[in-house]
């Protein structure tokens, strides 16, 4: 696990880097994408590469993390239509290529198992974005999700539901009480996982993601189980780091051929 602590806008541009570097050297990548604020940045970057450096995603496929369980398929947090929004429509991938789970399906858990059949026949997730609840969620999984968890219906705590209603016009009300998600085990078939936090939100989630017990009660811990993650924080997310001045030295250290 490499903990790289910089600036936002560094931290995008780190994300962003990396995955031009897949996609240059293999157009036909299989990124993993997330919703959340954030991958914002990263995609921001994604778009000003594609627009002023021609970076093309047209032979790129994508898979999404989650989705709302029963929003309606115009409602702007449907997170198919927030993927759409602020990566999908703003670059050249082409039309189909980026997939969700789907939140509308009749037979939920079939739709589910299709899902993850599509990630691995797509021959499985080359570089996953993922972002942290302040939980320790990823993607949706819960709290005490298990961590071989396949792609499956979870019901959202209070928290999520609480950090989430700000995109609800603030009203917990109108945050889905389901959703769909990704397991734990289908996110750790990806090669690579980038996972980005910034705000002293994140900072006691980040602290047990790097340092904690590995346990159901931070599914993100799971990683600690992953041959190549690279976790980006800004200095407040970092703030509960115990090794926080290694990481600051390793990275000042750090070779320039490496890459992430
Ligand atoms: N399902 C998403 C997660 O994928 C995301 O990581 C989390 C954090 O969101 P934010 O980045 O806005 O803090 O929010 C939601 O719960």
């Amino acid at each position: 696990m490499e903990v790289i602590i910089a600036a936002p806008d560094e931290l995008a541009r780190l994300a962003a880097g990396a995955i031009e570097k897949l996609i240059l050297a293999r157009p036909a990548a299989v990124l993993g994408l997330a919703t959340g604020s954030s991958p914002l940045g990263i995609y921001d970057e994604l778009v000003r590469r594609h627009e002023e450096g021609g970076l093309s995603f047209a032979k790129a496929r994508a898979f999404m993390l989650d989705e709302y369980v029963g929003l309606p398929a115009d409602h702007p947090e449907r997170y198919r239509n927030v993927i759409e929004k602020e990566i999908a429509g703003r670059v050249d991938f082409a039309p189909g290529a980026v997939r969700g789970p789907d939140g509308l399906a009749s037979d939920l858990p079939a739709s589910c198992a299709e899902y993850d059949d599509a990630i691995a026949a797509a021959g499985g997730v080359d570089l996953q974005i993922l972002g942290i609840g302040t939980d320790g969620h990823v993607a949706f999984n819960e709290p005490g999700s298990s961590l071989a968890s396949r792609t499956r219906i979870k019901t959202l705590t209070e928290q999520t539901r609480a950090d989430n209603a700000r995109f609800f016009g603030g009203d917990i009300d109108q945050v889905p009480q389901h959703c769909l998600t990704q397991g734990l085990g289908t996110i750790m078939r990806a090669a690579h996982i980038v996972l980005i936090a910034t705000g002293r939100a994140k900072a006691d989630a980040v602290h047990q993601l790097v340092e904690g017990p590995v346990s159901a009660m931070w599914p993100a811990t799971v990683l600690q189980h992953h041959p190549h993650v690279t976790v980006l924080v800004d200095n407040a997310a970092a703030s509960r780091l115990q090794l926080a001045d290694y990481f600051r030295s390793t990275y000042a250290a750090k070779p320039v051929w490496q890459g992430l």
